[in-house]
């Protein structure tokens, strides 16, 4: 399996081109099924992109959005992915999105993750957009190396679904989609920035060992050709 490589000179440039790749992404779902998926990433890296995105003039209100993954915090924690969502993204003409939030206020994660996959998009079908990011360990949505519950979160004879996931450099425990509900959308966009992380992705595409850098599953096993939109 291959990847497409976007490279731009600047962040906002590559913040304005994603925009523009992803709304034509959403608006053609929307043309197709009266409907649309997106499920972004948490971080730091997207809130230009979500700026950005939120601007576009698009049917908001037929778009569903989630997360890829979130820290089992509730929306008001300063770590919240749903936070950094509601701040950056669902403004300007995105407020109009449905905003499907991954974090459930159950008593336990376990329960968080069971309840969630019985309401979030893209748990019966692809989804139309998936925006990915990439930590310096390696780590995408929250496949991170030495979690609990990695193998089986890659593995792709297991359902979609969001599972739990605790790992030595997540911090909070977390909720991930699984790898299965991820790998096939309509368009997987990689998002990075800065040369160290273009050092990582580097060391990712030279190896194999997904279980060390789980990118690499994305990279190798992804049904959909990832497109990597990167800016130094
Ligand atoms: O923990 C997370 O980190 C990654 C990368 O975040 P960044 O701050 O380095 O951009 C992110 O993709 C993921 O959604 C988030 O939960």
């Amino acid at each position: 399996m291959g990847h497409q490589m976007h490279s731009f000179e600047t962040a906002p440039a590559l913040a304005e081109a994603l925009a523009d790749r992803v709304a034509a992404a959403l608006s053609a779902a929307l043309s197709a099924r009266g409907e649309a998926t997106l499920a972004v990433s948490g971080g730091s890296t997207p809130k230009a992109f979500f700026e950005a995105l939120s601007t576009r003039d698009i049917e908001w209100p037929k778009i569903k959005v989630t997360l890829v993954d979130e820290r089992f915090v509730p929306e008001d924690n300063p770590r919240s992915n749903h936070l950094l969502v509601k701040t950056h993204l669902l403004k300007n003409a995105a407020a109009m999105a449905q905003f499907v939030p991954l974090y459930r206020p159950e008593a336990t994660i376990e329960e968080a993750a069971i309840t969630a996959s019985g309401i979030i998009p893209g748990m019966t079908g692809p989804f139309d957009v998936v925006i990915l990011g990439m930590g310096t360990d390696g780590h995408t949505a929250s496949f991170f190396p030495g979690g609990d519950h990695l193998a089986a979160a890659l593995d792709l004879s297991l359902p979609r679904r969001v599972m739990t996931m605790e790992a030595p450099g997540a911090g909070e425990a977390r909720l991930t989609l699984s790898f299965s509900a991820l790998q096939d959308a309509g368009l997987l966009i990689v998002h990075i920035e800065g040369a160290e992380k273009k050092s990582v992705l580097d060391k990712a595409i030279s190896g194999t060992d997904a279980a060390e850098m789980p990118i690499r599953a994305v990279l190798e096993r992804a049904a959909t050709t990832p497109e990597i939109y990167w800016a130094p």
